[in-house]
């Protein structure tokens, strides 16, 4: 399986290339040329599987280069019982006869991240000694919360690896940016940047770009690379768990083999639902990709006009994952379906200029026969994990909420019941505040002590990943313009 960039498939790449690169030189994201499909037993074949063997099972049909036995190593590595606290990895739990949701945040941070996370750090190592790379890989992370401090632990003292975080100031809840500041491990860093994340992840891009750079780190004896959903290593572990969630519903006799499903995914970069488009192209039976977003909607105006403008107003939300007005993974998207590298290099290139850019009415017919977007605002959101706490004695996090506002806006309007599959992010002890003001308290428990108060009050013991960052002591404290983070990267790569 070869690779090519978004925007130029000329130069074609290995999927360890793919995978060490992490973005194409052209500032277009590494894609497989084209995308398997799943064999015609496969879904039965894997409905008896553990998420393990499921894994390796997709992994492999994107990744001809790695043998069974390494992938089988990595995910027995990667979603094994110290990392996950589940033997299920990312279960599936019914809410009601069509409405479930698939839990994403059983690993050691807590959130989604961790399910391609974990499995990334395999990858690229063992990318790197298949392209005999003798220079150690520096990974550039932005993040607006939960991707930071996946990628951190994931990389923690991982030999040839550096990691380099940088999120924005006051733009993370406060326990995701102490998971953060109190990493522990000898080859990673973390930064605040002042700006918030589309700062952040544009300063990264130009990072990669920038060849001065690239020529004085290469002095140094490293290169960059990403562990954003930019990379493809990223987004190949996530459509797992879409395929795992079609085999679970059909194992545990929810529905019929061959029955359609929706899919309802929060994002804001566009990695998670992406990851379940290709999941649907593969052969799995998806009906609706239903794109939810807090009040930076500018998703959910793309799917339902085809123009897609970031000039507008940024918002920092309850929902701080998805505080994102520039969504990195909707090139791919765009990608397969106008298969046009020149057309995607032109929306990119308008989207630089002038922060917008519209697409055809045949693209967007195109994209509305898959996809409808929702949103809603932090009043909702938190509404939301009321009424849902109420009627299901379930606790669920903002970004999730928002994820259950869309996929209740989508029933409202179109009366469609399919069985939908909603992904739950993050665990809503990453967001004691705003939860236990959705449960109705008021006085809220200062510092960690809150996590203990979210406790008592729904019963559900904390997550261990959060309780143990009592005592630790923060070890990062740097800020940067978003102008200087080169100096942040130059001072730790010295
Ligand atoms: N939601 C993210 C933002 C970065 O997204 P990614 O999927 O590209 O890593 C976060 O939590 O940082």
């Amino acid at each position: 399986m070869q690779y090519i960039s978004t925007r130029d498939r000329e130069q074609q790449f290995s999927a360890s290339q793919a995978i060490a690169k992490g973005l194409a030189d052209d500032g277009g994201l590494l894609t497989p040329v084209y995308l398997p499909k799943l064999p015609r037993r496969a879904l039965e074949e894997l409905k008896d599987m553990s998420y393990q063997q499921r894994a390796v099972y997709v992994m492999k049909l994107f990744l001809d280069e790695f043998t069974v036995k390494e992938l089988t190593d990595f995910a027995n590595a990667a979603y094994g019982p110290e990392k996950f606290d589940t033997p299920a990895v990312a279960p599936v739990r019914a809410l009601d006869s069509n409405t479930f949701c698939l839990e994403l945040w059983h690993g050691p941070t807590c959130a989604f991240k961790d399910m391609a996370l974990q499995m990334l750090p395999h990858l690229l190592t063992a990318s790197l000694r298949k392209q005999e790379e003798e220079k150690t890989v520096c990974i550039l992370v932005a993040t607006s919360g939960d991707t930071g401090k996946g990628a951190l632990e994931g990389f923690k003292d991982v030999d040839h690896t550096r990691i380099l975080v940088f999120y924005p100031k006051d733009g993370v809840s406060a326990i995701q940016e102490l998971q953060m500041v109190t990493q522990e491990g000898e080859n990673v860093g973390v930064c605040s940047v002042v700006g918030n994340f589309d700062d952040a992840q544009t300063g990264v891009k130009k990072l990669f770009s920038d060849e001065k750079l690239r020529e004085e780190l290469a002095q140094r004896g490293f290169f960059l690379s990403s562990a954003n959903s930019i990379n493809w290593g990223r987004v190949l572990p996530q459509i797992v768990y879409y395929i795992s969630a079609y085999c679970d519903l059909v194992r545990d006799e929810k529905i019929q083999l061959g029955d359609p499903i929706n899919i309802c995914v929060p994002t804001g970069n566009f990695g998670n639902i992406l990851a379940a488009y290709y999941a649907k192209d593969m052969g799995v039976p998806i009906n609706k990709l239903i794109c939810a977003s807090n009040s930076n909607n500018v998703l959910t105006d793309f799917l339902r006009t085809g123009t897609y403008d970031r000039n507008r107003t940024f918002y920092n939300t309850m929902s701080p994952s998805m505080d994102i007005l520039i969504s990195s993974n909707l090139e791919r998207l765009l990608y397969a379906i106008t298969g046009e590298n020149s057309q995607v290099r032109e929306y990119m290139e308008e989207l630089n200029r002038t922060g917008r850019y519209q697409v055809s009415d045949k693209v967007l017919e195109k994209i509305q026969r898959l996809f409808v977007g929702y949103c809603c605002d932090d009043t909702v959101t938190q509404k939301v994990i009321g009424t849902i706490y109420r009627n299901f004695d379930y606790l669920i996090d903002p970004h999730t909420a928002v994820g259950f506002s869309a996929l209740t806006q989508y029933r409202e309007e179109t009366g469609d019941m399919t069985p939908t599959v909603v992904a739950s992010t993050a665990s809503p002890f990453k967001f004691c505040d705003n939860v236990l003001g959705a449960l109705g308290e008021t006085n809220l428990r200062d510092g960690l002590d809150i996590l203990d108060q979210l406790s008592e009050k729904t019963g559900q013991p904390v997550p261990a990943p959060l309780a143990s960052l009592r005592g630790k002591q923060p070890r990062f404290q740097r800020t940067e313009e978003k102008e200087h983070m080169v100096d942040a990267v130059l001072d730790m790569l010295k």
